[in-house]
């Protein structure tokens, strides 16, 4: 469904991707692993037409060329962005935030509505009436994810989910991951840790320096140890 090839990318002048190919498939969940810095979030924001201008390759979903659309029309074509800094309305309680993105019908039936997303994320039903801005680190990184399902995604871009998190939250988070996998949502995930890889990846990219240097299976991306030794914060 989503095909990156070549991509070429820079913050005005700044090139920051010389050189990604990546590819995720219907109902897959794809790692895309690398140290601090050497393009993840910029991959992820050429995605979605964020910040960043690409200037080569093609970014293409469903067929289509995604490249100098509005960040809004990428939404809308079916594209979910929770991004590395989460994003929340501090100042608007939970439910508040839920009600924000504008509900577009997936036609397939399984629509996520607000409950549905309180019952993935138990905490969030709690609190519903918290302000945003109180809510530890896992519960906003919960939040940002519910609201971007309720545009019904059927590709999502996690930017590092675990980051700053507890093992224990970090372990819920990879938990609603893996049940988000159980129903079917195509997920791209940027990681610095093996933590999603073993819970529930199908394929892994490694990026080094702006550029995809390892694409292969789950499996054959465990079965060199000196692929996570090289390109890993945490192993
Ligand atoms: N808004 C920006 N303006 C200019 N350069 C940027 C910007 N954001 C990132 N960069 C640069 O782009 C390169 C890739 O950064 P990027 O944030 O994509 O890396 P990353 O792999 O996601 O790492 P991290 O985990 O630190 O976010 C770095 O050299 C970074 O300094």
């Amino acid at each position: 469904m989503l095909r990156i090839a070549g991509l070429h990318a820079a913050y005005g002048h700044a090139l920051a991707l010389h050189g990604v190919d990546l590819e995720v498939d219907e109902a897959e969940v794809v790692c895309l692993v690398g140290r601090n810095g050497v393009g993840k979030s910029s991959t992820m924001r050429a995605i979605v037409q964020d910040l960043i201008r690409v200037t080569g390759g093609t970014v293409e979903y469903d067929g289509r060329s995604l490249v100098g659309l509005a960040p809004e029309r990428v939404i809308r074509r079916g594209i979910g962005y929770v991004p590395e800094d989460r994003r929340v309305f501090a100042s608007m309680t939970v439910l508040e935030n839920l009600r924000v993105p504008a509900p577009k019908p997936s036609g397939r039936g399984d629509d996520w509505t607000i409950e549905r997303v309180f019952e993935l994320f138990a905490p969030l039903s709690e609190y519903r009436h918290r302000k945003a801005g109180v809510l530890s680190g896992g519960e906003q990184q919960m939040l940002s994810i519910a609201r971007s399902l309720l545009t019904n995604p059927r590709l999502l871009l996690l930017d590092e989910p675990h980051e700053g998190l507890a093992p224990k939250v970090a372990d819920e988070v990879v938990g609603a991951i893996v049940e988000l996998k159980r129903r079917g949502v195509s997920m791209l995930i940027a990681e610095q840790s093996l933590r999603t890889i073993r819970a529930c990846a199908d394929r892994v990219y490694v990026i080094d320096r702006g550029t995809t240097v390892f694409g292969g299976s789950a499996a054959a991306f465990e079965a060199d140890p000196e692929l996570a030794r090289k390109y890993l914060t945490v192993q």
